[in-house]
């Protein structure tokens, strides 16, 4: 049975249609990435998840149950972007706090290795950094030993060692046949970080695989070549281009065939092209080629 489904999920607030008709699939087991820009709807997803929201359509099952069975039985732990620690109390205190609120909590010693926090038991949260605030809020996610973890930008506002230590701890965790979707908008943690990326775009899907499948599907290479004054027109007609931009006089192309678009661009007698330059697609082209067309 699959860990998460969304089917033909739509969330509305009002005039602003936050999730548009969403339906995946995630298998147990699995870390995935949701990658979008802001306001994508990574977080409206969350919070539907978790049953804070209810979807204004469709539904969705958590290891087929309803988002509040799971969460009531324990199933889910999350991160979300604005979660306070309470001031006075201790990080000991804190996860003692959390897991007792869980039928089957994790013992506090695998918390505190997991999280990374066993030097600071005895720290006040109103005296920790913004770095070991977060792993504190991570050690609270993972307290009732959950099977889906959920985690919005759980990075956010975090310095490079940060990122290190909290993803190594994330992996630990995962590591355990356990079932972690994050929400991110950095290319490089759901390319580094993640099984499968799903790519979504004001509210719908806009990629689903592997960060190398959507990074070959968009076309496997990238033309650029400085365009000046020079009209645009007519480039995404140009062979193998399957995307064009164009930013600061420079015209970048998509192509599933670089030999082909640089060979016709050289024949348009019209165009003056300079600077060019050949790349492989990276995930931040294909996520820009992916979030602009849908
Ligand atoms: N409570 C709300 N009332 C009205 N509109 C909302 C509300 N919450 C979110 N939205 C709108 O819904 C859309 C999706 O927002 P959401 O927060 O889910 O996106 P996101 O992908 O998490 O963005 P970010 O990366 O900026 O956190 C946005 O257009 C947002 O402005």
């Amino acid at each position: 049975m699959n860990a998460i489904v969304f089917d033909q999920v739509s969330k509305r607030y009002g005039d602003v249609l936050a999730v548009d008709d969403l339906s995946l699939a995630i298998e147990p087991g699995k870390t995935v990435a949701l990658l979008g820009p802001n306001g994508a709807g990574k977080s409206t997803s969350i919070n539907m998840l978790l049953g804070l929201l209810r979807p204004t359509g469709g539904t969705i099952t958590i290891h087929g149950r309803t988002p509040d069975q799971a969460v009531r039985a324990g199933e889910m732990g999350a991160m979300l972007q604005n979660g306070a620690l309470i001031p006075e109390l201790s990080v000991k205190e804190l996860i003692d706090l959390v897991r007792r609120l869980y039928p089957n909590p994790m013992p506090l010693e695998e918390i505190l290795k997991l999280a990374d926090l066993s030097d600071l038991v005895k720290r006040r949260a109103n005296k920790l950094s913004g770095g070991q605030s977060q792993r504190v809020r991570f050690a609270l996610a993972i307290a009732g030993a959950p099977k889906i973890l959920l985690l919005d930008e759980p990075t956010a506002a975090m310095d490079v060692e940060s990122r290190l230590r909290f993803w190594a701890s994330m992996h630990d965790y995962a590591a355990g046949g356990r079932t972690v979707l994050f929400a991110t908008h950095y290319l490089e943690e759901a390319d580094e970080h993640s099984d499968r990326v799903i790519v979504i775009a004001r509210g719908r899907l806009a990629a689903d695989g592997t960060a190398a499948e959507i990074k070959a599907g968009v076309g496997g290479q990238v033309v650029r070549f400085t365009l000046g004054e020079q009209p645009a027109a007519g480039l995404d007609r140009l062979p193998g281009v399957t995307a064009v931009e164009v930013a600061a006089g420079r015209a970048t192309l998509h192509t599933s065939d670089a030999d082909a678009t640089v060979a016709a661009l050289f024949r348009a007698t019209t165009l003056d092209v300079r600077g060019l330059q050949l790349t492989g697609a990276d995930l931040e082209d294909a996520f820009l080629a992916l979030t602009r067309e849908s």
